[in-house]
């Protein structure tokens, strides 16, 4: 299957701070790969670099097709309503006003996201901004989902609900994502892949296939094997981290 993103030996150093040496990887067209790793390995670096907000000092990054970025924080224009938050992405979209109206509505619809189009986001809750966050990366069909901790900032139940309907949404549209996070239940449900970096300057130290698990949330949260595959992630960042 085409590749959707190739690296090899790829550094970056932050003026005279290596943070990544050596990183390989590369991720399949639909696949979506997690990323796990101590803090401050480099992980949000990587993905700035996979993003092109940075340049390589070493190494290759070949992408193929639009990526689009989420990030911990929501981001959103305070002073545009969410509709135009989203309407912003579009700016070089040759869809008529009318038509990306429609587009984004459908979308806000797909997202859970109820009537929050004309209100501005000082307005609406964190989870909701969010939501607005996740329209917004993905209003132009991007080949390519990067998201950084995205769910970091918001409470367990609203977590939970941004996970199923992400997981939801690929399920229909299969967008090619890499998602870096601290939280293994997020990883193994979103993910078919995990990379385990190691500390900095780091460099991809384990890759774990995700095996078939619960598709629905309840059964996967108490599924045993989940347990026993995050027992085994676990002791691997500890190795690694050693
Ligand atoms: N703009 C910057 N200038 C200089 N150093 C930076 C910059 N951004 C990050 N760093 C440093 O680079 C290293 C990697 O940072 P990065 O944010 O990529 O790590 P991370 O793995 O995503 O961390 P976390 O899990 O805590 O979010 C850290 O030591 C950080 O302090």
């Amino acid at each position: 299957m085409e590749n959707c993103i190739e690296i090899s030996n790829l550094g970056f150093t932050y003026s005279t701070q290596p943070v990544l040496a050596e990183v390989n990887f590369t991720l399949k067209r639909s696949e979506s790969l997690a990323i796990l790793g101590q803090s401050g390995c480099g992980k949000s670096t990587l993905l700035r670099l996979i993003h092109q907000l940075l340049t390589p000092d070493n190494g290759n990054i070949h992408i193929k097709g639009q990526s689009s970025i989420l990030f911990q924080d929501d981001r959103l224009m305070p002073w545009q309503t969410c509709m135009g938050n989203v309407r912003l992405a579009l700016t070089r979209s040759s869809l008529t006003r009318p038509a990306q109206t429609e587009q984004i509505t459908t979308l806000f619809e797909k997202l859970q996201i109820p009537e929050v189009s004309n209100r501005y986001p000082h307005a609406l809750s964190g989870g909701m901004r969010q939501r607005v966050a996740l329209a917004r990366a993905l209003i132009n069909q991007p080949d390519l989902l990067l998201l950084d901790e995205p769910f970091a900032a918001v409470d367990h139940f609203t977590r939970q609900a941004l996970i199923i309907e992400l997981h939801q949404l690929r399920q229909t549209n299969p967008v090619s994502m890499v998602l870096v996070t601290h939280n293994i239940d997020e990883a193994l449900f979103l993910s078919d892949r995990i990379l385990i970096l190691g500390n900095s300057p780091t460099s991809v130290q384990h890759s774990v296939e995700v095996p078939e698990l619960p598709t629905d949330w309840q059964s996967f949260y108490r599924s045993k094997e989940v347990a026993n595959i995050k027992v085994d992630i676990l002791s691997t960042l500890e190795t690694v981290q050693q």
